[in-house]
């Protein structure tokens, strides 16, 4: 089953050029898609399009069959019920003054979920990686992975259907991404991804299906094994010979 469906998708800032011209691709049920292109690509427009912060100009999004109704405030409730995202900057995502346990429910209170707040964020914290101790302390006490594990918490605590992450592992340094790709490898076994990054070689390690975006364009789709085998597009080729070369047998830093 389709869970998300973009449809020829058209934007533009104000009177400038177009940002994304005739985007098409679907989302099945239980996916994990990247979406990689370069800086400038697109790639936040199109992941606040499907958040419903912008509207489309041309074309459309359907989310499990219906078309997203970004200035209807009673559906928007119910989507963000089943979506939601993890950003990148996981140092001004999190309000300081608040602890741990304030942010990772905040979901809940503003989507107005009944049930017992505290056990459902130690679950989200512990299923996350975290102890349950982190609930009671505040952001500053927490490393950059961390903070991102505590965003991803408070993304996945009101059990959403589909997680959109926009760049959430480029702020991070390479030990640390490569612990919080394999906790959204973990997550997307459980729901619906759709992966934003520039870095080729993360959405690969990490997505089942890739789009890639060059100016606003899909240049390519498909299987990553069928991509990494036989790129077809030139930009595509390009962005998969910066992946850098890892030496085989290399420990992984364990901190
Ligand atoms: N609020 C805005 N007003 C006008 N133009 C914008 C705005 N936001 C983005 N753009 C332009 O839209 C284009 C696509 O930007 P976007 O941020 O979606 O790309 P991106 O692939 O996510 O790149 P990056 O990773 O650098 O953010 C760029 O040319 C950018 O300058």
């Amino acid at each position: 089953m389709t869970l998300l469906s973009v449809e020829n998708l058209g934007f533009a800032y104000g009177r400038d050029r177009p940002v994304l011209d005739d985007i098409s691709f679907t989302v099945p049920q239980g996916a994990n898609v990247g979406l990689v292109g370069e800086s400038g690509s697109g790639k936040s427009t199109l992941l606040r399009l499907l958040l419903g912060l912008e509207s489309p100009q041309k074309g459309r999004i359907l989310f499990d069959g219906a078309p997203l109704q970004a200035r209807d405030r009673r559906y928007m409730h119910a989507y963000r019920r089943r979506v939601q995202a993890v950003f990148q900057d996981p140092y001004s995502s999190l309000n300081p003054a608040h602890r741990v346990q304030r942010i990772v429910t905040e979901p809940l209170r503003s989507l107005k979920i009944p049930g017992d707040h505290r056990q459902m964020a130690e679950e989200a914290i512990t299923s996350v990686g975290l102890d349950p101790d982190t609930l009671t302390r505040y952001p500053h006490q927490f490393s950059g992975g961390q903070r991102q594990r505590i965003a991803i918490a408070r993304a996945i605590v009101a059990r959403p259907e589909l997680l959109l992450a926009d760049e959430a592992v480029s702020a991070l340094d390479l030990s640390t991404r490569v612990r919080i790709v394999d906790l959204f490898g973990e997550i997307a076994q459980k729901m619906t991804m759709v992966f934003v990054s520039h870095d080729m070689g993360v959405v690969a390690a990490l997505c089942d299906r890739i789009v890639v975006l060059d100016r606003g364009r899909i240049v390519e789709a498909g299987e990553t094994a069928a991509i990494l085998r036989a790129p077809q597009h030139a930009y595509t080729r390009s962005l998969l010979s910066s992946i850098p070369r890892m030496p085989a047998g290399q420990p992984q830093d364990p901190s």
